[in-house]
């Protein structure tokens, strides 16, 4: 029998945790608060994150992570991303040796700008080809409903790819196997800052061609630098690239495209964090994503205007003015 951990009891841990149950794996969760993991065990329900969702009879959780790595074949890591390094160093002494670890997030590491898989590799010890990524267009709660979805399960080994496939494959969830880690993994982060984009021009009522346009052109930023890392360009064609950005910047169910709205509205950072207890990753995200592409020469205007908005405190209609205004030229 396959077993599995999900650290992080969030909205996509827990969903995600229900995926694997309903594929066969026998499934722990961990979560921060001990309550949380005793609701799940009581009740079948996270109750903070999913509370209309019923968890598999093979799903259950702890807030113990030794107890909920004991055996796991399958290391699936969900917290929010700036939180990852900390948690997986006291994660570490308790992975298998040849477990799969497996990144649900999507973010960059604020002051180091590394990718997840990156931080994993480094924090965790292990080897790049036992790390995978599994990114696309994936709102958690239209996937705890078996509402039908794609995904893209990525790892340098396509062996390891496969075997995440097939521990996640259900009627409602259809996972696509590809070696590009590089190109998914940033396709996830990028997409939540150009989210935070469509959110406030949503606010700010500019119309659709704009939101075309961001869509558009935040993919164009976002295969620029996916390239200069060394993604495969079609990979932001795909499921993890423009797929994932158009379900997020296009549903109201995306937190980053709400935060982007509230900022769109007028408020402030901590007025537009203040209605959340979710993680909108975009909003640490663009800062580490702007670092990036400044360190490799790679223009990403749209990414250094949702900085200036979330942590300069520029008002969204100077920093579309600034958008709009730049030197003209070729697509
Ligand atoms: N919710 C979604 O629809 C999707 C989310 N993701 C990504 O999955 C990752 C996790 O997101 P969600 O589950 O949605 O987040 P969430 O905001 O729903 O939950 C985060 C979880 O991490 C815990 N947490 C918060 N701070 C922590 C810390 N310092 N240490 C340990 N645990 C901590 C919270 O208690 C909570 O259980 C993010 O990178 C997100 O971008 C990816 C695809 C879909
Ligand atoms: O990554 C997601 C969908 O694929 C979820 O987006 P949000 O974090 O903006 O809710």
């Amino acid at each position: 029998m396959t077993r599995a951990a999900v650290l992080g009891a969030g909205s996509w841990g827990t969903a995600f945790a229900k995926v694997l149950g309903d594929a066969g794996t026998d499934v722990t969760i961990w979560a921060r608060r001990e309550r949380v993991a005793a609701h799940i065990r009581e009740y079948g329900v996270n109750n903070e994150y999913l509370p209309s969702t019923r968890l598999p009879e093979r799903v259950t959780a702890t807030s113990d992570p030794a107890e909920a790595l004991k055996g796991a074949d399958f290391v699936i890591l969900s917290v929010p991303s700036q939180s990852l390094r900390g948690n997986l160093a006291d994660w570490a002494p308790h992975i298998g040796p040849d477990a799969t670890l497996v990144s649900l997030m999507k973010g960059i590491e604020l002051g180091t700008t590394k990718r997840m898989s990156q931080v994993i590799v480094e924090t965790a010890g292990v080897p790049a080809d036992r790390v995978a990524v599994v990114s696309g267009p994936n709102l958690a709660p239209e996937i705890a409903a078996e509402q039908p979805a794609a995904t893209v399960v990525a790892c340098t080994d396509l062996d390891r790819a496969t075997a995440v496939q097939n521990a996640i494959t259900t009627r409602y969830f259809r996972p696509y196997t590809n070696t590009d880690v590089i190109g998914c993994e940033l396709g996830g982060a990028v997409k939540n800052v150009i989210a935070l984009a469509y959110g406030i021009a949503t606010a700010m009522r500019l119309g659709d061609n704009i939101k075309a346009a961001l869509i558009t052109r935040g993919l164009a930023e976002t295969t620029r630098l996916g390239v200069a890392l060394g993604a495969d360009p079609m990979t932001f064609a795909g499921l993890a690239g423009m797929g994932d950005l158009v379900g997020t910047c296009t549903s109201p169910l995306s937190r980053n495209r709400t935060f982007g709205e509230h900022l769109g509205r007028g408020e402030t950072l901590e007025q537009a964090q203040a209605s959340t207890r979710q993680t909108a990753e975009g909003v640490k995200s663009c800062l580490a994503i702007r670092d990036l592409a400044r360190a490799h020469g790679v223009e990403m205007p749209i990414t250094e205007q949702v900085e200036r908005v979330c942590h300069e405190g520029v008002d969204p209609r100077v920093a579309l003015t600034d958008l709009m205004s730049r030197d003209t030229k070729s697509e």
